[in-house]
């Protein structure tokens, strides 16, 4: 199957993405954290991509696009693959299209996770990291998972806070990025949408409740 993932930041994205994976035992391809090994490795591409990561730019085109169809052309995407992060603006979906038609493949599902801005940010501005383990869920503005004052809610633990969940304004960048329907991630989402139909399943999904609701919306719409 090959899959396309959409989802602002905020949205539980990856926790989902990683069901999808599973289910379909395809690769996870996504794009930031290939930008994330290039730059820990110390690569050219690392070093071209780090300056507009740090400024919460989008990583241009002419260096993004050939990096993921390069990524899509591996022996370990043969049987599928599920796209997270890419495409990000109109025209790398317009090329990832072109891309796919040449190469004789096609879309099968594109999933879009459906979350209002506000809360979305609210969502990351409100983590909190517990000491003892990342996975323990506390967030300040989600009743169903306030921590237990400055503590933990699952273990008593120590909280912290990650430093890039507290820019705003940083935040405010990147989901202006995404809710854009015009040249934006949703503009690419959407170019997809109005290609559905032609074997292509598109699935929106409520990124409202809670983690376990939203996978099982997921899981009960692939079936
Ligand atoms: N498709 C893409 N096009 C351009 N830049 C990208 C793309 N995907 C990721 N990036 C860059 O990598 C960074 C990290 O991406 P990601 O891990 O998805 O985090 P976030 O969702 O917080 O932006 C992005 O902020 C952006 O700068």
């Amino acid at each position: 199957m090959n899959i396309l993932f959409f989802g602002p930041n905020g949205s539980g994205k990856g926790t989902q993405g990683a069901i999808l994976k599973d289910k379909y035992n395809t690769p996870h391809i996504e794009s930031g954290a290939i930008f994330r090994e290039n730059i820990g490795k110390g690569t050219e591409l690392g070093a071209q991509a780090k300056a507009y990561i740090d400024k919460g730019d989008l990583v241009p085109d002419e260096i993004t696009i050939p990096m993921i169809l390069d990524r899509l052309k591996q022996d370990d995407c043969k049987n599928g693959w599920l796209l997270d992060g890419f495409p990000r603006n109109k025209n790398q979906a317009i090329k990832l299209d072109e891309a796919l038609k040449e190469a004789g493949m096609a879309l099968d599902i594109v999933v879009e996770i459906l979350l209002d801005r506000e809360i979305a940010k609210n969502r990351i501005m409100g983590r909190r990291l517990c000491v003892n383990d990342n996975n323990h869920p506390n967030n300040i503005y989600i009743d169903a998972i306030k921590p237990d004052g400055d503590k933990c809610r699952v273990c008593g633990g120590d909280l912290k806070t990650r430093d890039d969940d507290q820019d705003e304004a940083a935040i405010n960048k990147r989901h202006n990025i995404y809710y854009d329907t015009t040249e934006g991630t949703l503009a690419s989402a959407y170019y997809f949408k109005d290609l559905a139909g032609a074997g292509l399943k598109y699935i929106t999904l409520d990124g409202a409740p809670s983690v376990k609701e939203v996978t099982a919306e997921l899981v009960s719409k692939l079936d």
